[in-house]
C-alpha cells in the first residue's frame, strides 16, 4: 500500500500504492507509519519525498470505511511524526491532493506541486470536515479568509493558485517527484522549525467576528439546514483564537458531531451514487465496460427554442461542430444571436475564446447528411417529432445517430418511422440546457448497446451526469413529478397555501417549494398538456363527476389559474404576484387566495389545518413511492439512478440523498404505514397506494438502499 525506495543514497521515497485513487485506507495508513519510522531511523536516510503511484498523491480518506467501525491506525498520529520527525519531508503532489491527501501534505515541510495538479478540502461535500489538522494547519498558513473560503466550499484550487496562496513551495511542468526529490536534498540541514506549520500563529484579522459572522450567514443562505459547513467555520475560529493543541481537540469534537449524522450518510451516498450512475446496463447484457461509444465530432440540433438553444452551447463548447436547424427565417435569426450571445458569455466567464466557427445555421435539413449524431429538440408534439424522424431517416447518412430531446414522449414510436431504429434513442436535457448537470438517456427497446455508450459518453464529455432510463411516459423525472405536483394541489384543495406549501418544502431543504418553481418554470406548458391530453378544456368528457377525471381525483386550480392568464413570473402573476413581468420576487397574492376560498366552498370543502409533517410526507412519500414503481417496471436500474436523476434534474436537497435515500432514512415501514394511511384517507388517488416493491422491502426487513437491487431483479427490466 506504500512502496519504500532509497533513491539518491540518501532519499527515502514513500510511493502510496493505492489504486484509483490512492485514499488514505488503514493499510496506507499502515505503510506510512511503518515507512516513517524506517526513513527516521535509518542513518543513510537524509530527506522523504512522499508521492502517489500512477501520478495521483491522494484522493483522501478511503470514504468506503466511514460506513463501518474506524479499524487502523488513526491518521493524526501518522502524521504528526512526519512533522515532527528532524529530516526534511516534501509532498511531491502530482494529479490531485484533496482531503486527507491534502492533510498529509500540510504536515509535511515543504510541498511541490505538478502544475496540472488540484489540491482542496472537499469534506464539507461529504457531511464532515476536515479534520486531521485541516481546519487549524491552513488558516495558520494562509490567514483565515482564504482557509475560510477553501474548507466551507470545498472547492479544488490549481496549482498556481496554492502557490500564490503560499500553500506550496514550487510547482513545476516537469514530474513532481523528481523535482521535490532534487528540492529535499537542498533542503537537508536547513533549520526544519519555521517549517512546522503547527508551530505558526495564525494572522488573524481585526475584524474577525465579522468575517465569521458574514460567512456564517452565507453558508445559511447558500445551504439552508446544512451542518457541516457551519461546522467548519466554528473550526475556523478556533484556529484563529485557541492554541494549536486546544484547536485540534475542537476540531475533533465538531467532526464528532458530523460524523455520524444523517446528512453526512446521504452526502457520502450522493458520492457514490453519482458514480454508480453511470454504469449502464441493458437486458442483452452489454453495459458501461464492454460496449464502445462513437466518436461524436459533428452534430445537428433541430429546433432552437429555450431547449435547442441549450443544446447547442452544451455541444459546441465542448469542441463539437454544430449545425443548428430553425423551419423560419426569423427563428432561425433569432436563435443565431441568442447561441452566440449565450456562448461569448459562457466563453468570457470561463476566460476561454468562444468557439463561434464551430457553428452553422440552416433552414435545410438537407445539410445535415454527414452529421455523426443528431438531436432533435422541436415543440412537444408526437407528429411533428414523427415527420421530423422520418425525413431524417431519409437524408441523413446510415450510421447517423437519431436522438429526441424529448421529456417523455414514447422514443421507441420515433424508432419505429425510421430506416435505422437501432441507432435512435432519447437524449432528455433539463431546462436550461447548458446549465443543467442531468441528462437522461432513453434506452428504447430496440436502441443498439453502441447507441446509448454514445450517447451516455457524449453526455460525460459535456460535462453532464448522464443516466440511462427505461422508455415509459415522463422517462423516470417527469413520471415522478406528476403524483408530487398532484399532491400540492390536492393540499391546496383540502386547506393549504401555496406560501405554506412552499415554506415546508425548502425548509426540508429545496430552494425553492413547488409554487414557486412552478411560477419560475411557467405554468402554461403543463396547461397545454392538460388540454392535449383532454384532462381539462373543450374535450372533457361531460359526464366526468367534478374534480375527476377517468375515475380518479384530479384537482381543476391549476386550470383555473391559467384561465386568469396567471403563467408565473413571465406574466408577473401566477401562484404568487411579482412587482412587473419577469420579477423573481414572489409574493403572497390575496386573489389566490380568494380563489382557493370560493373554489371551496364551491365544492363544499371544509378547509382544515395542515400540518407541515402531512406536507412533506404526502408530497415526498408519494414521490418515492412512484420512484419504487419505477424499479418495479424496471424504467430505472437502480435507486440509486433515481436519486441522482433528482438530485441534478430537480434540485432535491443533497443533504437528504434523493428522494429513495430519504424514504430508506425515514425508515421503510414508516413511510409504508404512512401512504397506507394517506391512500386510505383518499381512496380516490392510486399514487398514495404504497407499490408492491416497498411492501415486498419491508417485508424483507427494509434492506438499506444498496442492496435493494437484489430484490428487484426477480422482477422485469427494461436496462
Ligand atoms: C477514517 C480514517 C481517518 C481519516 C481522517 C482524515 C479524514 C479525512 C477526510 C477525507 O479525506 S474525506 C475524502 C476527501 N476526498 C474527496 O472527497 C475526494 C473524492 N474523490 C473525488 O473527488 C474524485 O474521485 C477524484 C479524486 C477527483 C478523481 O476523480 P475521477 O473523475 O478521476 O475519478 P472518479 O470516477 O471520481 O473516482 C474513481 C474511483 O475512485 C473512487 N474514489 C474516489 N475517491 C475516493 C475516496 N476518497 N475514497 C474511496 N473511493 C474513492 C470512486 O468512487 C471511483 O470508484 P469506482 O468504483 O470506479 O466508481
Amino acid at each position: 500500500m506504500a512502496r519504500y525506495e532509497l533513491v539518491k543514497r540518501s532519499v527515502a521515497l514513500i510511493t502510496l500504492t493505492n489504486p484509483p485513487v490512492n485514499a488514505l485506507s488503514s493499510p496506507v495508513r499502515h505503510a506510512i507509519a511503518n515507512s516513517m519510522e524506517r526513513a527516521l531511523s535509518d542513518p543513510k536516510v537524509r530527506a522523504v519525498v512522499i508521492c502517489g503511484e500512477n501520478g495521483r498523491f491522494c484522493g483522501g480518506a478511503d470514504i468506503r470505511e466511514f460506513a463501518g467501525p474506524l479499524r487502523g491506525p488513526p491518521l493524526i498520529p501518522v502524521l504528526e511524526a512526519i512533522e515532527a520527525g528532524d529530516k526534511p519531508v516534501v509532498a511531491a503532489i502530482e494529479g490531485m491532493a484533496l482531503g486527507g491527501g491534502f492533510e498529509l501534505a500540510l504536515f509535511c515541510h515543504y510541498r511541490i506541486a505538478q502544475s496540472k495538479a488540484r489540491l482542496g478540502l472537499p469534506e464539507v461535500t461529504l457531511g464532515i470536515l476536515p479534520a486531521a489538522g485541516g481546519t487549524q494547519r491552513l488558516p495558520r498558513l494562509i490567514g483565515i479568509p482564504a482557509a475560510l473560503e477553501m474548507i466551507t466550499t470545498g472547492r479544488h484550487i490549481s496549482a498556481q493558485e496554492a502557490l500564490k496562496l503560499g500553500i506550496v513551495d514550487q510547482v513545476t511542468d516537469q514530474n513532481a517527484c523528481e523535482t521535490a526529490l532534487e528540492f529535499a536534498l537542498k533542503a537537508v540541514g536547513k533549520p526544519l522549525s519555521p517549517r512546522r506549520v503547527s508551530t505558526l500563529t495564525t494572522p488573524c484579522p481585526p475584524d474577525l467576528d465579522a468575517l465569521l459572522e458574514a460567512a456564517t450567514m452565507q453558508v445559511k443562505k447558500k445551504t439552508p439546514g446544512v451542518m457541516a459547513p457551519l461546522a467548519c467555520i466554528q473550526a475556523v475560529r478556533a484556529a484563529a483564537t485557541m492554541p494549536y493543541s486546544k484547536g485540534m481537540k475542537r476540531e475533533s469534537e465538531l467532526m464528532a458531531t458530523l460524523f455520524n449524522s444523517g446528512q453526512a450518510r446521504a452526502l457520502q451516498y450522493c458520492f457514490f451514487a453519482q458514480r454508480t450512475a453511470g454504469k449502464w446496463t441493458l437486458p442483452s447484457g452489454a453495459q458501461w465496460n464492454n460496449s464502445k461509444p462513437r466518436e461524436i465530432r459533428s452534430a445537428a440540433v433541430i429546433g432552437l427554442g429555450t431547449m435547442g438553444r441549450g443544446i447547442v452551447v452544451s455541444l459546441a463548447r465542448v469542441g463539437i461542430s454544430v449545425i443548428a436547424v430553425e423551419s423560419e427565417k426569423k427563428l432561425l435569426e433569432n436563435g443565431r444571436q441568442m447561441v452566440i450571445g449565450m456562448l461569448e458569455r459562457d466563453a468570457k466567464r470561463r476566460g476561454v475564446s468562444a468557439s463561434l466557427n464551430l457553428l452553422k445555421f440552416t433552414l435545410s435539413l438537407q445539410d445535415l447528411k454527414d452529421v455523426d449524431l443528431v438531436i432533435e429538440a422541436v415543440f412537444e408534439d408526437m407528429a411533428l417529432k414523427k415527420r421530423v424522424f422520418q425525413e431524417l431517416s431519409k437524408v441523413c447518412r446510415p450510421g447517423t445517430l437519431l436522438c429526441t430531446n424529448t421529456s417523455g414522449l414514447d422514443v421507441d414510436a420515433l424508432a419505429g418511422v425510421t430506416d435505422r431504429p437501432h441507432l435512435v434513442a432519447g437524449m432528455h436535457f433539463f431546462s436550461p440546457a447548458h446549465v443543467m448537470k442531468l441528462l437522461e438517456v432513453v434506452c428504447g427497446p430496440r436502441s443498439s448497446s453502441e447507441t446509448i455508450a454514445t450517447a451516455m459518453s457524449l453526455g460525460k464529455k459535456m460535462g453532464k451526469v448522464s443516466v440511462a432510463v427505461g422508455n415509459c411516459p415522463g422517462f423516470v423525472g417527469n413520471r415522478m413529478l406528476k403524483p408530487y405536483l398532484d399532491q400540492a394541489t390536492f393540499l391546496l384543495e383540502e386547506g393549504a397555501t401555496p406560501e405554506q406549501i412552499d415554506k415546508a418544502l425548502e425548509d426540508f431543504g429545496f430552494a425553492m417549494g413547488v409554487f414557486r418553481m412552478s411560477d419560475l418554470a411557467g405554468l402554461d406548458v403543463g396547461w397545454r398538456v392538460r388540454k392535449e391530453s383532454g384532462l381539462t378544456g373543450p374535450d372533457v368528457d361531460p359526464k366526468n363527476p367534478p374534480r375527476k377525471r377517468q375515475g380518479r381525483r384530479y384537482c381543476p386550480i391549476p386550470d383555473m389559474v391559467c384561465e386568469q392568464g396567471r403563467f408565473g413570473q413571465k406574466t408577473g402573476r401566477g401562484w404568487y404576484k411579482y412587482d412587473k413581468p419577469g420579477d423573481t420576487n414572489a409574493k403572497p397574492d390575496p386573489l389566490i387566495q380568494n380563489l382557493l376560498e370560493t373554489y371551496r366552498s364551491r365544492y363544499g370543502i371544509q378547509p382544515r389545518n395542515i400540518s407541515d409533517q402531512e406536507i412533506i410526507e404526502r408530497c415526498l412519500f408519494v414521490l418515492a413511492n412512484e420512484g419504487f414503481r419505477i424499479l418495479e417496471d424496471g424504467m430505472a436500474a437502480r435507486p440509486e439512478d433515481i436519486d441522482v436523476i433528482y438530485l441534478f434534474g430537480y434540485a432535491f436537497p443533497r443533504h437528504r440523498g434523493g428522494p429513495m435515500f430519504y424514504a430508506s432514512m425515514v425508515g421503510l415501514e414508516r413511510v409504508l404505514e404512512r401512504l397506507e394511511h394517506y391512500h386510505q384517507a383518499h381512496p380516490d388517488v392510486p399514487h398514495l397506494e404504497p407499490s408492491a416493491l416497498l411492501k415486498k422491502l419491508v417485508a424483507c426487513g427494509s434492506p438499506p438502499v444498496q442492496q435493494w437491487r437484489e430484490h428487484i431483479k426477480t422482477m422485469r427490466s427494461h436496462l
